[in-house]
């Protein structure tokens, strides 16, 4: 098929991977108001066209905590990567490098951290999610050291995963899940012999590693909703800050307050998100949350954001509400689904050309002259 946006790849994705792991990939809490809000906010947004600015030169460079970055995207965590396309996060961590942006492996990835890093030393962060098992909160945390990571991302708004009507009927849970993923599997034979033969093992490897024992994905929800820790709060975590000398950012922050708690936490980098809709449905939008959030921290942090990005001119809109970075979510997913490697480095490309077309066409030459100025304002850039 033609790919011609980065939404393309939403439908080749579609076409390529069993129906219970795009609908993973898809989905979101509930009836999904948040996760079309994200979009349909965003995309609202309306941009002020200037005219002979003189924008000769488009620089899309950037920096955080002292590390470049070619663009300002990072691709974001996204568990179970190694499912949509065989060893998926070492895919992403490769097309981040040959990107020359940063790459952050989830908790929840199919390759350890150890894997990764082995393959692509360079700008690899790692997020960690709240959970009961401090031990290996622990263990990940001297892994992730260990392999060199340089970043942290800390995800908060996981106490408890969202309700996913979806995933109980396409089979990744539900009744007779095994038995409908194996016939589903059957239906993609390209994927089936990839990822399903040649893609082993399948199963948790940061986890895996800790336990000693093989934790598979019949095992990962139960392992999710058992490990998640809903009775933390911020003073529970202050070793997390003690130990991790690096930069640390904490993600999934969608209120002025929190922010704020993020920042008296020692937070060095705040994501303003809500998990892409997948956890409280009826929650903000990140489009609609982000500037007063970015007045409520001032300079205090580095503000990134994500949710809803699908073009480049969305990554421009977040960067014009305030943030100074963006995450990709399922836009890198897709892309890893639909073609690997070769995928996201190509839908990386289009965002990066949308973003000197809208950059020419707002008159702004660099990733520093963003500023609302670019907006014709709406009630949701005020
Ligand atoms: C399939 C999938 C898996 C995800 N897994 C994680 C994860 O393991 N850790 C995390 O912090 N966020 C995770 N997220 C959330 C993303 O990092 C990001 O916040 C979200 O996808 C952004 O929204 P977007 O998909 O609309 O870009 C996941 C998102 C998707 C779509």
């Amino acid at each position: 098929m033609i790919i011609s946006s980065a939404l393309d790849y939403r439908e080749a994705a579609r076409r390529k991977i069993p129906p219970f792991l795009f609908h993973y990939i898809d989905g979101g809490a509930g009836s999904e108001m948040t996760l079309r809000a994200n979009i349909s906010d965003l995309a609202a947004i309306p941009v002020r066209q200037r005219a002979l600015r003189g924008a000769a030169e488009i620089r899309l460079s950037t920096q955080w905590f002292g590390q470049q970055s070619a663009l300002p995207l990072i691709l974001g965590p996204v568990g179970l990567a190694g499912m949509f396309a065989r060893r998926g996060e070492v895919q992403l961590a490769r097309a981040a490098t040959a990107s020359k942006i940063p790459f952050v492996q989830s908790t929840v990835s199919v390759c350890s951290i150890d894997e990764v890093a082995a393959t692509c030393p360079h700008s690899l962060w790692f997020q960690l999610y709240v959970l009961k098992d401090r031990g290996f909160m622990r263990d990940v945390l001297e892994r992730a050291r260990g392999a060199g990571v340089t970043t942290l991302v800390f995800t908060v708004d996981l106490p408890t995963p969202g309700p996913r009507y979806r995933d109980a009927h396409s089979g990744m849970s539900g009744p007779y899940a095994s038995l409908r993923r194996l016939f589903q599997a059957l239906t993609r034979p390209g994927w089936a012999y990839d990822v399903g033969v040649m893609g082993r093992p399948h199963d948790l490897g940061n986890i895996s590693a800790y336990m000693g024992r093989r934790i598979g994905l019949e095992d990962y929800i139960g392992w999710l909703t058992a490990n998640m820790d809903p009775a933390i709060s911020w003073p529970d975590l202050e070793w997390i800050r003690d130990f991790w000398k690096g930069p640390m950012i904490v993600k999934g922050i969608l209120d002025p307050e929190d922010a704020r708690d993020a920042l008296r936490f020692g937070a060095d980098g705040i994501v303003v998100s809500n998990h892409g809709g997948r956890q409280l449905d009826g929650a903000i939008s990140t489009a609609r949350a982000l500037p007063e959030i970015a007045r409520a921290v001032g300079d205090g942090v580095v503000l990134f954001a994500d949710s809803g990005v699908r073009s480049g001119l969305d990554v421009l809109r977040m960067l014009a509400l305030g943030a100074k970075g963006v995450l990709l979510g399922r836009a890198a997913a897709y892309a890893l689904a639909a073609r690997g490697r070769p995928g996201v480095e190509n839908m990386l490309s289009i965002l990066a050309n949308e973003m000197r077309v809208s950059m020419t066409l707002t008159g702004v030459a660099s990733i520093g002259e963003i500023d609302e100025s670019i907006l014709a304002l709406t009630d949701i850039g005020k």
